[in-house]
Formats: structure tokens, C-alpha cells, sequence
């Protein structure tokens, strides 16, 4: 007998209040997780006690760029420092990148407000068209998920905007300018990341159709709301994860909770206000045949204080193949990962759960098994 035949209407009832998401969930107040949202034991984050505060166990300096040198003699040594932060964390922070403060600022304060809005609002959104320019839901994959995740989402695509802006949500009344702002100039700072990505590997100038490509690629947006949680050390607002794009520009808001995988230990990223984290996806670890690495991260949430993240994932456009750079592939370096389109991802990730590597691990090719 399947599972929901067992269902009783209580359960049911239960799984529906689920669904409409934890800053639902957490409007009547709560004093415990709902055993929906508890981890299994090794998952759940470690926390200690310090300075009289419960905190996650250990903080980790990303290594920051300074955008601005960039344009000066130190260029060749940021270069590096970006190489070696790609190879070893698969991660950087950017200060100094040229965004004007009131654009993110702004962008953090509408997506707060749109979180706000009456449930009914928020909902007009959700949808389990993985496809659709605007999807509102919670959890990870909230279809598929046995235990939910801390966190409501809203997703955008992004690029070409005025093909999607149209469908963006109208309420409140000034987040389609603010946001779309900040989508376009997220996309230019994405499109400065590429050149100086590219020139880091030291290709650039050699592989024009993928840095072409790349300009006209997708962007995908990704609000992430953490409401308080009453018992943070149950549960997780997103589980380990890869991102699947090229490169993610991830804005937070001051409250820490993103942790990155390093030497198998959790380690929390220490937010720096007004910054940029980025970090390498999936796509760039193919493109660049494994040099770069695409990270297991996941967040952690708190009792305390709400938090937002906006997520920016860019990409090759959706109907591209990706596939490791021919500059970087020799008799000597073949091919390491298998072709991928997006098609195949999105197949992948409904017909399964996509937590961990298991997207990426699936184009590896083993040459040991080559004979
Ligand atoms: O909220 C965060 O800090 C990270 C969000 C994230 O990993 C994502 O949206 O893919
Ligand atoms: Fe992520």
C-alpha cells in the first residue's frame, strides 16, 4: 500500500500546511520545529556555545577580491588570488565591484516586503512548472522532499528581461523596477566575471563562442527567505547543494547562515556587508574540465533574526550544450565531464532528489573505465 492511502485526514491536512510555507507556518508563533522540518541526526548543523550566544561552530574568510584593482597594476596577482579561490573553495567574496549601494539595499528591502505580503498574494506564484519566469514555493523541491527545508523562495528568469518582466509580481508596487534594475546590473558585474573568469584560466580571447554565449546566457534570481526558527539546531533553510550555473553572485542581507563545504568540514561564510559572495557552479567546473570546483554549500538558520539572500545564477542560455572548454583539452587533459544541456538537468532534478553532487557526478567521465 502506497504511503498516501495510509494518509489520514489529519496528515493530509498537516502536508497542505506545509506546502503554503514557513513564514506561514510561523505566523500563530511557534515554540518547536514541526517534526516535517527535523533532520536526521548527521545532517544537522553543529552549534556551540560562545560569547553567551549559541553559534554555528566555525567562521571562514572567504578570500575577497577587490574589483577595483582589477583596473590597476595589480591585476595580474588578483587573477591569481580568483584562480586559487576557484581551485581551492570554489568560492570568493567581491568588494569594490561598482554596484551603487541603494541597488542592493533596495533589492533586499523589496523582496522583505514581498515576503510580507498576505499569504494569498505571495501563492499566485506557485507552481510546479519548473519552467515558469516567476515560481513562488518552499522548501528545496517541495514535491519531492521527505523533510522540508526552512526557507520560502521566489524565483525569476531573468534574461532577456523583457521577455520575462511582464510575468514578474506587481506587488508591491515598486518591485518589478527595483528588482529588474538589479537583475541588469547584476548581469553586467556577471559579464565583467566572465572576462576576468576566462582570463584567470588563461583563455581569454581563445574561446569567443562560449564567451559570446555566455553574454546572451540565462540568468535565473532566486529570493530565498529564512524566517526565525525556534529551534535552529533541528533543521537547515537549504540542505547541501551545487548550483547548477556558470557562476552565482550571491547578495545576503547582514545576518550570517550560508556555510561551504571545506576539507568535509561545514564552515560559515562571515558576511561582509555591501559585498558580493561568488561562486563557481556546476557549468564552469565542466567548462573548466574540473580546474575550478563547484562547491557543496548549504545554509543554517537562526532563532533570532530573519534572513534574506538573493541568489543570481547565470548561465549559457538554456538551449546550449555545455562542455569543457576545447582550449583546455588536450591529449594529455581529456575531457573529464560528458556534454550536458539544460534539458537534461531539469529532467534530472524531477525525476530526483538533487541534493549533493548528484547532478554533476553524472557526467563525470571515469577514464579508468576507458580502455
Ligand atoms: O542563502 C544563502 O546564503 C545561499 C542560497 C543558495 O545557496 C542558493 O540560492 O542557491
Ligand atoms: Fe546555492
Amino acid at each position: 500500500m502506497s504511503p498516501s492511502m495510509l494518509a489520514t485526514p489529519v496528515v493530509v491536512e498537516e502536508n497542505k500546511k506545509y506546502q503554503m510555507g514557513v513564514k506561514h507556518l510561523c505566523g500563530n508563533g511557534l515554540t518547536k520545529v514541526p517534526s516535517k522540518y527535523i533532520w536526521p541526526e548527521p545532517d544537522r548543523p553543529i552549534f556551540t556555545k560562545s560569547d553567551n550566544l549559541i553559534k554555528p561552530k566555525q567562521n571562514l574568510k572567504l578570500p575577497i577580491i577587490d574589483f577595483a584593482e582589477l583596473f590597476g597594476p595589480n591585476r595580474p596577482q588578483v587573477l591569481r588570488t580568483i584562480a586559487e579561490a576557484c581551485e581551492t573553495y570554489g568560492f570568493f567574496q567581491v568588494v569594490n565591484h561598482g554596484m551603487e549601494g541603494d541597488v542592493s539595499r533596495n533589492m533586499i528591502e523589496v523582496c522583505k516586503r514581498f515576503f510580507e505580503l498576505p499569504y494569498e498574494e505571495r501563492s499566485k506564484y506557485m507552481t510546479s512548472d519548473m519552467s515558469a519566469p516567476v515560481r513562488y514555493g518552499t522548501s528545496f523541491n517541495q514535491s519531492k522532499d521527505n523533510v522540508f527545508c526552512w526557507r520560502d523562495f521566489l524565483k525569476l528568469l531573468a534574461h532577456p528581461l523583457p521577455d520575462y518582466l511582464p510575468y514578474w509580481p506587481t506587488s508591491p508596487s515598486d518591485f518589478r523596477s527595483l528588482a529588474a534594475t538589479y537583475a541588469k546590473e547584476t548581469k553586467e558585474m556577471f559579464e565583467m566575471m566572465v572576462k576576468v573568469i576566462l582570463e584567470s584560466l588563461e583563455i581569454d580571447g581563445e574561446d569567443d563562442e562560449a564567451a559570446e554565449e555566455l553574454e546572451q546566457g540565462s540568468q535565473l534570481m532566486v529570493v530565498n527567505c529564512y524566517p526565525p526558527c525556534p529551534e535552529p539546531e533541528l533543521t537547515l533553510g537549504m540542505p547541501p547543494h551545487s548550483d547548477y550555473g556558470f557562476l552565482t553572485l550571491l547578495l545576503q542581507d547582514d545576518v550570517e547562515g550560508l556555510q561551504i563545504l571545506f576539507r568535509d568540514e561545514w564552515v560559515t561564510v562571515d558576511p561582509i556587508p555591501g559585498s558580493f559572495v561568488v561562486n563557481v557552479g556546476d557549468h564552469l567546473e565542466i567548462f573548466s574540465n574540473g580546474r575550478y570546483k563547484s562547491v557543496l554549500h548549504r545554509v543554517l538558520v537562526n532563532s533570532t533574526k530573519p534572513r534574506i539572500s538573493v541568489a543570481s545564477l547565470h548561465s549559457f542560455p538554456f538551449t546550449s550544450v555545455v562542455k569543457p572548454s576545447p582550449k583546455l583539452i588536450d591529449k594529455r587533459n581529456p575531457p573529464r565531464y560528458m556534454e550536458t544541456d539544460f534539458a537534461t538537468f531539469l529532467q534530472y532534478v524531477s525525476s530526483r532528489e538533487p541534493k549533493w553532487k548528484n547532478f554533476l557526478e553524472s557526467r563525470k567521465i571515469d577514464h579508468r573505465l576507458i580502455i
